[in-house]
């Protein structure tokens, strides 16, 4: 009896893991909540503003031309008061205006168009951020190790991609740059106005200093706040990834409404956590209105005293107003920025989050690359050695879930590398050994669950072995070069995904150089000659998203057909369970024979009639190989093997 049947809390975890691995499977839907499934997105490690500014030095000389523009418009609106000031001492002394309204009204207008220019600039560099993080992040995501598409959730990745990146062009429509046109026109305004009256300009600033210290106690709360919103956002896109990919069997299964309600339930929690951003920053826009209104009624009021005991002239008091007004803008500007660059930071957070994690083949740089050949002809660096070797091979997949920067027990060194959490680890694979010779044919087969599937993922290098060796030729996985290897093998999976787009475009997915007649050459290898007929178009014809054209036979035989284009030395086919009538299963066992000349093929067989002529046939249960030999070999020395023989009426 094995662990796994003797430990209740290892039976427990075992089903945790199987639920989680069912959940990341795009056909599955767990009818009622899932801890994995369902779980929230942990909002991610903070961002700091030194992170943000790779993004903005990739802009750097539109930049420079922004700030440029911001001083002179500054500078522009800061002549503006002291013209007026020039206007009423001339009305005052009934002198002519002459030329200063014209002054006045070039001015106004050359500080218009300087702003809308500046406008476009800012608009188009904030699009550029947000296509470089968007690139960036893309170009991180497809080359993740596979194990972190275990544990993280679709919906949630692509609302990263989506709507996090979005956040950053904020910082630049509405933030910083504008925050540095606002500042020359701060101190402009702040020097001119010490030059009209220090007395009043010292009871301005008192007011706007108590405004500057409230802000910025507040905008700490902003970027939490907004970045536990892009969470939500998160979230609720990956409960409407998980609804719409699995649409048919949540219909099917009368759950529609259920359904709906759950995603509503989310989208209600994103909405809650916008609301609550939007209370924080509300209470930053009536700081900057009332901190305005309190100085200009303070300078109102002192200025008319100050008037009326010949202080000031009315002319330097209404220039001192309008500075006042020069003065306040900027300041909401500021305000503004502070906001939007929090609720950048706490975007950013996510996007970085991502970023951070190292690539698949981060830890194979220090490896010279090998190039390896293992056809059927005995090529290659060791030419005896056998096509595919496992050697004494444990494996566990690690289930692992982001740590929570908010829960203080995981706090790593570096606080935008978080140390996942491993939650458990169950062994699939135990001592698993065998060896595939070149040009053989090999079929593996066991109940559901016995490790067949990861077998072939540790072949493909997704996952490395915990302890033993997988190797390719005679020499170690974990020695080549990922490319390299992976460009030896063909490998089907077991739900093969069509690839929304054309049967060319699906076919010619590894190899983008193949001709038309190469792409219709291996379609009538697989049986799949008729579906070229089925639309005029032909190889162009589209083939749906989820490939609703083709069947779930149709499907795989697609899949072998890419994998052949590519003309590997290796194949692994991992059979689909289902849609094998007996039609299918006829033209399968065919698309297989005509396959495996002259390559060797690695079968996962669900029906032995598939793979009752394979050179040999494995047996494996619970992660451990029970028996290794020909069909009828092992009908008469298996029982396991035997009784799923019998079942199938073969023995
Ligand atoms: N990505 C994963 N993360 C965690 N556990 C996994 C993952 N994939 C598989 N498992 C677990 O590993 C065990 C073996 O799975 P595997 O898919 O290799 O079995 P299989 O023999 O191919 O089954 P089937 O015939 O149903 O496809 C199962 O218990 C499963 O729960």
């Amino acid at each position: 009896m094995s662990d796994t049947e003797t430990r209740p809390e290892t039976r427990s975890a075992a089903r945790a893991a199987e639920r989680a691995r069912r959940s990341a499977r795009p056909t599955f839907v767990a009818p009622r909540r899932s801890p994995f499934s369902r779980r929230e997105t942990p909002p991610g490690p903070r961002a700091t503003f030194s992170q943000l500014l790779p993004f903005l030095f990739e802009h750097r000389p539109v930049l420079i031309v922004v700030a440029a523009l911001s001083i002179v418009g500054a500078v522009a609106s800061l002549l503006q008061p002291l013209l007026v000031g020039q206007v009423i001492n001339v009305v005052e002394a009934g002198d002519p205006l002459g030329g200063l309204v014209w002054a006045l009204v070039a001015l106004v207008l050359v500080s218009a168009a300087i702003t809308g220019y500046q406008h476009y600039l800012l608009q188009r560099t904030g699009e550029g951020v947000v296509l470089s993080s968007r690139k960036q992040l893309v170009g991180k995501l497809l080359r993740l190790p596979i194990a972190e598409f275990d544990t993280r959730r679709t919906g949630d990745l692509v609302s990263r991609v989506g709507s996090d990146t979005t956040m950053l062009r904020a910082v630049l429509t509405q933030g910083l740059v504008e925050a540095v046109g606002g500042a020359v026109t701060f101190v402009g305004a702040l020097v001119a106005m010490l030059i009209l009256d220090p007395v009043l300009l010292g009871l301005t600033v008192l007011v706007i200093a108590v405004a500057i210290t409230t802000v910025t106690l507040l905008s700490r709360r902003v970027r939490d706040a907004s970045q536990a919103a892009q969470a939500k956002v998160g979230d609720v896109a990956a409960s409407v990834e998980r609804a719409i990919g699995s649409v048919r069997t949540i219909r099917a299964a009368g759950a529609t409404e259920r359904e709906i309600r759950d995603v509503e339930v989310e989208a209600e929690g994103a909405w809650q956590m916008g609301v609550k951003v939007a209370h924080i920053s509300a209470l930053i826009v009536p700081i900057a209105g009332i901190a305005m209104q309190v100085s200009f009624l303070v300078v109102l009021g002192v200025g008319g005293f100050r008037v009326a005991s010949g202080a000031i002239t009315v002319a330097n008091l209404v220039a001192f107003i309008l500075f006042l007004f020069m003065m306040i803008l900027p300041l909401g500007q500021a305000f503004g920025a502070v906001t939007s660059v929090n609720a950048a930071l706490g975007a950013l957070g996510r996007i970085q989050e991502i970023l951070d994690l190292p690539d698949e083949d981060a830890h194979d740089r220090e490896l010279a690359p090998l190039a390896v050949m293992v056809g059927p002809a005995n090529e290659g660096l060791l030419p005896d050695a056998p096509a595919i070797e496992f050697d004494d091979v444990h494996f566990a997949y690690a289930l692992t879930r982001p740590s929570d920067p908010a829960d203080p027990g995981n706090d790593s060194p570096d606080e935008h590398l978080p140390e996942p959490d491993v939650i458990e680890r169950q062994p699939v694979l135990r001592g698993v050994s065998f060896r595939v010779p070149r040009g053989q044919r090999i079929a593996l087969v066991g109940p559901s669950g016995a490790g067949k599937s990861t077998i072939l993922s540790l072949i493909e290098r997704f996952y490395d072995p915990s302890v033993g060796a997988v190797r390719l030729g005679g020499l170690d996985l974990r020695a080549l070069d990922r490319t390299e290897l992976r460009a030896q093998i063909g490998y089907v999976e077991q739900d093969a995904p069509v690839l929304a787009g054309s049967l060319r475009d699906n076919l010619k997915l590894g190899s983008p150089d193949a001709t038309d007649a190469e792409c219709e050459h291996v379609l009538r290898a697989v049986n799949l000659g008729a579906v070229l007929e089925r639309d005029p178009a032909g190889l162009s014809a589209p083939v749906g998203e989820d490939g609703i054209m083709l069947s779930g036979g149709e499907r795989q035989r697609l899949a072998i057909a890419r994998a052949l284009l590519a003309a590997p030395p290796i194949l692994l086919l991992d059979e689909s369970t289902s849609s094998l009538d007996g039609v299918n299963e006829r033209m399968m066992r065919e698309a297989i024979d005509a396959v495996s000349a002259g390559r060797t093929l690695i079968v996962i067989a669900h029906r032995l009639s598939t793979v009752i002529d394979s050179d040999r046939i494995i047996v494996l249960d619970q992660g451990q190989v029970i028996g290794e030999g020909t069909h009828a070999q092992l009908v008469a020395s298996v029982p396991l093997y035997r009784e799923l023989a019998e079942h199938q009426l073969l023995a």
